[in-house]
């Protein structure tokens, strides 16, 4: 790493302590923007690197509620509203017991470029709780939901702070979320929230942007090197909203899907995965997914492991943060892996990431891959303030132009600044300029 940015990165660290997956997000930024800085002093001068470390807001609070034998639970829940250089802050919530500040702050950075890179007005933040939804009826789940927007409705609004979905919130979620909101404020504001039900202001596509849009980069890839989906065997993680939605548009262009999993083990279905079946499973019947082994014939589930030991030419891992590792990576090459998209956010560890590059395989990070779902959320927003509604088409249309438009960004940035094919220095730099350019001409704030 450049020895200017180094500095300013080693202090970041030491002003955060114990947040690993916030330090791992700042490190891997940072090693891409040494030639940005050669070319552009006045953001060494301006301190942008400082003050885009540096949330613009952060805050925390309780979240008292009463599970339904009325015992009462105390949760934590967090906004961090990081930087509204291009827009209000935008971001999703995550509703899982592994969240604290660490992980809502590396989720909250890379929000800041893939924002960027989606050419929206649209600044960074995210936010979430440590309450685990496993389990909870559908009662428990709207309470919780009530009690989390008590304290949260006071710092966001359409101008302000617009939040969405992520790991654990889905459409049920903002559902709740948003009529809490409503009953508060007495306001109908549609804009302050994206992900709702398509019959109260949300929009059509937003539910499938982020696995279609995952795979729709990863088709650009591919064709850079003259191939296609067409005829690829993939392996997914995950089985919630960014993987079923991944499956589905990959297998329409052509791929099989062979495997998936979740957070106990995976499945392996050589005839290529029944969407809908995995739909009803997980969307419908919130079950797990042994069940779909156990209704789909020629069908496996193997408890523990890791999907990474199944073979494919194109691996797209949407669960978590940190789920394909060093020893992993190399697997998926010594069997033959060509293109790896992120549909989750910093799903690959940075020694994986290192044995891709390595291998030149086709490599799109998540702050690229899966910008899908927050343009299509700024999609919704732009309906929501024109009182407009748009065809399931049109919208699609929308969403593949500025994926297509991501890629070539990437791909010309990278170019640009000496690293030809290498996503990850283009999305950096290219979500990077924009936002510092636009830090410099707002002035020191
Ligand atoms: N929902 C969205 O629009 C967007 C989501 N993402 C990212 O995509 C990823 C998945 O999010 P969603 O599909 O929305 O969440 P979800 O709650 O619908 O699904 C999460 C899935 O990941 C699985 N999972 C969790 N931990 C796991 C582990 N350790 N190993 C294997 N599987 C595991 C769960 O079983 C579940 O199937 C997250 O990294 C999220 O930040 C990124 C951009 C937008
Ligand atoms: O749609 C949104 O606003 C948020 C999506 C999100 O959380 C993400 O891109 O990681």
């Amino acid at each position: 790493m450049d020895s200017r940015l180094e500095a300013v990165r080693n202090t970041v660290l030491a002003r955060n302590p114990g947040e690993k997956e916030f330090h791992q997000a700042v490190t891997e930024v940072f090693e891409s923007l040494g030639p940005v800085h050669d070319r552009h002093p006045e953001f060494l001068e301006g301190a942008v690197l400082e003050r885009l470390c540096e949330p613009e807001r952060q805050i925390i609070f309780r979240v008292p509620w009463t599970d339904d034998s009325g015992c009462v639970h105390v949760n934590r829940g967090f906004r961090v509203e990081f930087n509204s250089a291009l827009g209000p802050y935008k971001g999703g919530l995550r509703f899982h017991p592994s969240v604290y500040l660490g992980i809502v702050k590396f989720l909250g950075f890379e929000q800041i470029f893939k924002n960027a890179l989606t050419g929206m007005p649209i600044g960074g933040g995210k936010g979430g709780s440590d309450f685990d939804p496993r389990g909870r009826s559908d009662a428990e789940i709207m309470r919780f939901c009530q009690s989390f927007m008590t304290e949260l409705y006071r710092h966001i609004g359409e101008y302000t702070d617009v939040p969405a979905g992520d790991i654990g919130v889905g459409g049920r979620e903002i559902g709740f979320l948003f009529g809490q909101y409503k009953r508060i404020t007495n306001r109908y504001e549609s804009g302050v929230l994206t992900g709702k039900g398509i019959s109260w202001g949300g929009s059509l596509v937003r539910p499938e942007a982020t696995g279609y849009g995952t795979v729709i980069f990863a088709q650009e890839m591919l064709k850079s090197r003259g191939a296609s989906f067409d005829g690829q065997r993939v392996v997914v993680s995950g089985s919630g909203n960014v993987a079923i939605n991944a499956i589905a548009k990959a297998q329409s262009l052509g791929a099989t899907v062979v495997a998936c999993s979740d957070s106990a083990g995976y499945i392996v279905d050589e005839a290529g995965i029944d969407v809908e079946l995995l739909r009803r499973i997980k969307e419908v019947e919130r079950a797990r997914l042994t069940e779909y082994a156990l209704r789909r014939p020629g069908s496996s589930y193997v408890a523990g492991g890791s999907v990474w030991d199944v073979n494919g030419t194109v691996a797209l891992p949407c669960a978590t943060q940190n789920e394909l590792d060093g020893d992993a990576a190399a697997k998926l090459v010594s069997n033959g892996l060509i293109a790896v998209a992120e549909g989750a956010n910093m799903p690959s560890t940075r020694s994986a990431v290192a044995v891709f590059q390595e291998a030149g395989v086709l490599f799109g990070p998540g702050k690229a891959a899966n910008a899908g779902g927050v343009a299509t959320s700024a999609l919704e927003m732009q309906q929501n303030a024109s009182r407009d509604s748009w065809s399931f088409e049109h919208t699609e249309q929308r969403l593949t132009e500025i994926m297509v438009g991501i890629h070539d960004r990437c791909a010309a940035t990278a170019e640009e600044y000496g690293s030809p094919g290498n996503y990850v220095v283009g999305a950096n730099i290219g979500g990077f300029v924009k936002v510092a350019d636009a830090m410099l001409a707002q002035g020191l704030i």
